[in-house]
């Protein structure tokens, strides 16, 4: 239990009327970086909203660095970026900063600090209304990571960015795993599985597979990440 960063039993979640979410669970080990993919609509944002608290669910449970998903003690240990980027357009990236760190009581240096990181230290007196859509949701996460959460919950971080932002935002993303950070993902692009230590496939509210990108390149005899993710649907269909 104390090596898992969130746990999930049985989560059931219904959105307009329909069930998107059918009785999942499963893990996330602590300090690792985990991919949540799937198809468009597959239950991705449902599946992280539930996980920092902000879904109402039908059953089943969710537990975060110990405590049920949204309990108020988590409000400082989880940072989650959403896929519209959300920060405030006539502010500047340095001003939208300050202010989501005032509102979390993160220091003054930690503004500096997270500029760096998403690499917008050349945008920092920039009008977020100015900004390309890149830098955008760059600042969003730069919101995110303000005071250090030890829970990263990423919706879709890297789309509309070039593959050298791709990049370096990866190797950002193992850099705070390494200081011990646990992250969660969400991509439908499959090239970006190969950069995660564990992955989450997901395909009409359910989970297909929870396991290591070798494993899932083992099982399924290819190589192809996205070739895999294929036949494991093919094999789920025959199963069912
Ligand atoms: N506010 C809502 N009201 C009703 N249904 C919704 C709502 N939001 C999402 N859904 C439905 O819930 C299902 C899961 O949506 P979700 O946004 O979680 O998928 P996703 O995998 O994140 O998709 P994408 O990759 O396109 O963001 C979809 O069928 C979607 O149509």
């Amino acid at each position: 239990m104390m090596n898992c960063a969130v746990e999930v039993r049985d989560l059931r979640v219904a959105r307009g009327g329909r069930t998107v979410l059918h009785d999942l669970t499963f893990e996330v080990p602590r300090g690792a970086v985990v991919g949540l993919l799937g198809p468009s609509g597959c239950g991705k944002t449902t599946l992280m909203r539930a996980i920092v608290g902000v879904q109402i669910v039908q059953s089943g449970t969710v537990t975060v660095l110990g405590h049920s998903a949204g309990h108020r003690e988590l409000r400082r240990r989880v940072g989650y970026a959403t896929q519209n980027p959300a920060v405030y357009a006539d502010l500047t990236v340095r001003e939208n900063l300050r202010y989501f760190a005032a509102v979390l009581g993160a220091g003054r240096s930690d503004v500096d600090r997270v500029v760096e990181e998403v690499g917008l230290a050349g945008a920092r007196d920039q009008v977020a209304a100015s900004l390309s859509g890149g830098q955008l949701h760059r600042a969003s996460l730069a919101v995110a990571l303000l005071g250090r959460p030890e829970l990263l919950v990423f919706d879709e971080p890297t789309v509309g960015l070039d593959p050298v932002l791709r990049g370096e935002l990866w190797e950002l993303f193992h850099e705070l795993a390494g200081r011990g950070a646990t992250l969660l993902v969400s991509s439908h692009v499959m090239d970006e599985a190969a950069r995660c230590e564990r992955l989450i496939l997901m395909r009409e509210g359910r989970i297909l597979a929870d396991e290591t990108p070798d494993a899932l390149r083992e099982h399924t005899g290819t190589d192809d990440l996205e070739q895999a993710f294929l036949k494991v649907i093919e094999r789920e269909k025959v199963a069912s």
